[in-house]
């Protein structure tokens, strides 16, 4: 063990240096092989303190291999670590520029430390003692400070747009996502029954979780490649960061990303007080079977007299099994959303020619036809053509379902239509757990439009949200019926939910989304193979009859995973609509009164790395506008949105409530954990 001092010492060098005197002494005695040079250089022109430190820490790899010893080198302000001493020569397998780290000290667990760049990397390292931590957050200490002060990688840091940051924090976010599916492979291979087999559906499900996160790690890295081509400060920029985890160039082309993914963390612009008058949207309209809507026509959920939670009549080809083929092109409508001008800049790239020229057709009011040939059971946006010079005049639209008659209703602007009251619902909401407060009753009110401005937005601006242009809904599930839940109506309203997968920030989420349309899919093939079989309780029946309910293929099983899927939304929207801040914070909630329970420990890691990558929630608010020029951060807009959610949220819960009490009184809950 060597310590050297060079030059001048400052009292922090000096302690540090003296601390690591004592560590050495120890460790010569413990035996412990390390190696220890510190060294202090300082001139007149910068005054630097190098301080060089080598040793063995533990360094958490991933839930595979978990803690793996790892030669570390401090010298020049970087953090280098190899496999082993050995391994010196042959190149670090990744390096942290102290500067740009912060070093944060594990608050249980003494004997380790993690170096954290901010949304970007992180390092979990342990110590072989605490002493030994002790020593280690000294020499790293010492070398922050020092090369903080005049950092030229601090500067780069700085100047690293977000975009390129949160790209970063998401590859690691999908290596760390492939660690845990390949564990939980591993597992589902050593948990083998005794008669020797393998569940291999379970197998199906996991590899394929992973062929998603491949996927969406690559269109992630491709995107990354791209901003680093488009963006000339990346040019020169060498990255303050290297890490062996990131290849080095992209290797699939854009048609692997899935549909509509990739959103950025930008926290969305204000739009200006002059925005785009709503004439831009006067003539967009969304031709369906026989109907077409005009999203300026939505400006008249604010002002009918009609209550939202009036009953919605079930939709007319809800009892048509054909009727799938109508289905309009929701998915199209939302891609074509920009909620902001950032934001359509920055998901500029990712959106397909086909979804940029839907966007750019919104914009300039050009006429959407949805094509009725496209296939029913794909969640997927249907092929849609563009043409600018339909004459039809829009009829009506539904708002939250209901078909309202443009223009005749209209009340005189600026009063609410969505005070509280009115409730006609045949079958009202009956919750199980809480109900959120009611919000309806201040929705777009006079009283909350504190100045001038937010009442010309109420006034001006068509507040068009996710959940007010969704076709189906749960509003539109009927669950008086003796027969039960019509399984196609049930399966709409499910699929329209899927886009807002696509829109939140990570996809990371990917994962959540495959295993959702994946249990639609099971159902609807279900019902493809027995067509006689209209609601969800005929189908279930008959599988507990045939006595395949249980298998994990089963329309049994599918319905019970997107009941508790479903649960989980409720309840995540609950918190979101009572005011809670942060996402992560209304997602842990939700998810401990719900998924939860079902989920083991390798899936409950999942949901930790996933919620780390959710939106703020300016953003998330931000992609449940439809439309662009939407003034998002408007009060007017959150009223609107926080009502639509209520309703959304109100008609998902007495579904669920259906179905739960099916399950119940069928005893096909399960309680076992994935
Ligand atoms: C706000 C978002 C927070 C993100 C929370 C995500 C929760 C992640 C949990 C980890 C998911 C891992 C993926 C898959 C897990 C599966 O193993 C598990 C079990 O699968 C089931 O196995 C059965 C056999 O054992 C099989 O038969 C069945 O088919 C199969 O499904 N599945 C699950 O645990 C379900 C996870 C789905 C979670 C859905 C969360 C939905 C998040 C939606 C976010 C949108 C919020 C805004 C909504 C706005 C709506 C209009």
């Amino acid at each position: 063990m060597v310590l050297r001092n060079k030059k001048k010492e400052t009292k922090k060098e000096g302690e540090g240096r003296r601390a690591l005197k004592k560590k050495s002494r120890q460790d010569e005695k413990d035996e412990v092989r390390k190696i220890y040079v510190v060294s202090v250089v300082s001139s007149s022109t910068c005054r630097r303190m190098t301080t060089i430190m080598e040793g063995v820490l533990l360094k958490w790899t991933n839930y595979l291999s978990g803690w793996q010893p790892r030669w570390f080198i401090l010298d020049n302000g970087v953090l280098s670590y190899y496999k082993s001493q050995e391994d010196v020569n042959n190149g670090c397998k990744g390096s942290i520029k102290m500067a740009v780290c912060d070093i944060v000290v594990h608050p249980h667990d003494n004997t380790r430390l993690d170096l954290i760049i901010p949304g970007e990397q992180h390092y979990y390292v342990k110590g072989s003692s605490a002493q030994d931590r002790q020593s280690w957050l000294i020499a790293l200490g010492s070398s922050k400070a020092s090369f903080s002060e005049s950092s030229a990688a601090k500067k780069e840091a700085d100047a690293m747009p977000d975009q390129m940051r949160s790209k970063k924090s998401e590859l690691r976010l999908y290596c760390d996502l492939l660690m845990q599916q390949v564990h939980s492979i591993k597992q589902t291979l050593s948990s083998t029954s005794e008669d020797g087999k393998v569940d291999l559906d379970k197998l199906n499900e996991s590899s394929s979780l992973i062929g998603a996160t491949c996927d969406t790690f690559i269109a992630t890295l491709d995107d990354c490649m791209r901003m680093v081509s488009n963006t000339p400060m990346f040019e020169a920029a060498h990255q303050h960061v290297r890490d062996s985890a990131i290849p080095a160039s992209p290797t699939k082309p854009n048609t692997h990303r899935l549909p509509g993914t990739r959103s950025t963390i930008t926290r969305p612009e204000k739009s200006s007080k002059h925005r785009q008058s709503t004439s831009s949207l006067d003539s967009v309209k969304i031709h369906r079977a026989g109907s077409h809507q005009s999203l300026n026509e939505a400006t008249s959920r604010m002002v009918t007299p009609t209550s939202p939670l009036s009953p919605a009549p079930p939709q007319t080809n809800s009892l048509d099994p054909g009727g799938r083929q109508d289905k309009p092109s929701y998915a199209s409508v939302l891609a074509s959303n920009a909620p902001s001008s950032q934001d359509a800049k920055t998901s500029s790239s990712v959106k397909s020619d086909q979804q940029t020229a839907l966007s750019k057709a919104v914009s300039e009011g050009l006429t959407l036809s949805a094509s009725s040939s496209s296939p029913s059971s794909s969640v997927d946006a249907p092929q849609t053509s563009l043409s600018s010079n339909n004459t039809d005049p829009p009829k009506s639209i539904l708002i939250n379902g209901n078909e309202k008659h443009s223009q005749e209703s209209a009340p005189p602007k600026g009063t609410s239509s969505v005070a509280a009251g009115g409730d006609g619902d045949k079958s009202p909401p009956t919750s199980s757990s809480q109900q959120t407060p009611s919000v309806l009753s201040a929705a777009a009110s006079s009283d909350d439009l504190e100045n001038m401005d937010d009442y010309k937005d109420a006034i001006d601006e068509p507040v068009v949200t996710f959940f007010s242009v969704m076709p189906t809904s749960f509003q539109h599930v009927d669950t008086t019926s003796e027969e039960g839940i019509l399984a196609e109506t049930f399966l709409d309203a499910c699929r329209n939910i899927v886009p807002m997968f696509d829109k939140l920030n990570s996809t990371a989420f990917a994962p959540v989304k495959m295993d959702f349309t994946g249990n639609i899919k099971k159902v609807e093939q279900k019902q493809e193979s027995n067509p006689e079989l209209l609601t969800l309780q005929a189908m279930i029946l008959s599988e507990v009859e045939a006595g395949t309910h249980r298998l994990s293929s089963s329309a049994t099983s599918a319905v019970l995973w997107l009941k508790r899927s479903l649960e989980f939304i409720r309840e995540f929207l609950r918190e979101c609509n009572s005011g809670s801040e942060e996402m992560s914070v209304c997602a842990s909630n939700a998810y401990g009164r719900t998924l939860k329970n079902y989920h083991g420990w390798v899936v409950r890691g999942v949901f930790t790395v996933a919620v780390k990558a959710l939106p703020y929630r300016e953003t998330f608010m931000a992609h449940m506008a439809v439309g662009e020029n939407v003034d998002t951060t408007s009060r007017h807009f959150e009223h609107t949105l926080m009502s639509d959610v209520e309703m959304f949220v109100q008609h998902l819960d007495r579904v669920l409530v259906s179905i739960h009490d099916f399950y119940l009184k069928n005893s096909l809950d399960r309680s076992e954990t994935v």
